[in-house]
């Protein structure tokens, strides 16, 4: 695991702008395009901006989500409004974007449908920026939810889940481990001290493998995929 910590938003979201930026172009160069998947929430905004302004072959580029609330795009909480207003713009507004909300009436029924899409429009993701809670949540793995069955299950096959319980506010669809593990580079990006001390609660060696409590302990233990923490101090 590599820490980089920036003494402000700003610097931080251009230095990991700079650092996708660099990966996609080189997997696009390897293999002639790439896969991203962005998270939602507050954090991402200065991020998702200064990336929609990196010179890349964008078109070549399929954009989506690692979670999602299962609400309609005008809603204030849709993760796939954010990205359409502060990344699919600008230079990147040529990139393919695969939402995982369908018309379903909750993810549960939404499920194969988006799993389908995934499966269809997906080999393998490239790139994915995952996000922090306070509650040691990453993706939408919210501690002790029923979810966290499927969504940790490192044999299981399944690249997405339904989240009924244990989500704030909206059930929700988030993207598996069995998916995120095969990705080539991870990214965690939060800010702050109070976010700090819970990524190094979640990093104590002693309870790493207390996925349940603070699933971010998932990128932690065991990881065969390197991950990358940006943080602000
Ligand atoms: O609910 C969510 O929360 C986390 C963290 O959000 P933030 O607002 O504290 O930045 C986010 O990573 C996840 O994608 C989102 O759905």
């Amino acid at each position: 695991m590599s820490d980089n910590c920036f003494a402000t938003s700003d610097v931080l979201a251009r230095q990991l702008a700079d650092a996708v930026g660099g990966a996609l172009q080189r997997r696009i160069e390897e293999k002639g395009r790439a896969c991203l998947a962005v998270s939602g929430g507050r954090t991402p905004v200065a991020f998702l901006r200064e990336l929609s302004s990196r010179d890349l072959p964008w078109s070549k580029i399929l954009v989506t989500l690692v979670d999602e609330r299962w609400v309609d795009e005008d809603h204030l909480a849709s993760n796939a409004a954010l990205v359409r207003e502060y990344l699919l713009r600008d230079k990147a507004r040529s990139a393919y974007f695969l939402p995982l909300k369908n018309r379903a009436a909750t993810p549960a029924a939404g499920f194969m449908e988006c799993e389908n899409r995934l499966h269809e429009q997906i080999t393998r993701l490239d790139v994915a920026v995952l996000g922090m809670g306070e509650d040691g949540h990453t993706a939408s793995w919210f501690p002790n939810s029923s979810a966290l069955d499927v969504s940790l299950d490192e044999a299981g096959s399944a690249w997405c889940c339904p989240v009924m319980d244990g989500a704030p506010e909206h059930n929700r669809m988030t993207l598996t481990w069995a998916m995120l593990s095969q990705c080539q580079r991870l990214f965690l990006h939060f800010e702050g001290a109070t976010k700090w001390q819970v990524f190094q609660r979640a990093a104590d060696t002693v309870q790493l493998h207390d996925w349940r409590s603070m699933p971010v302990r998932r990128l932690l233990d065991n990881n065969p995929v390197s991950l990358a923490v940006y943080r602000t101090e």
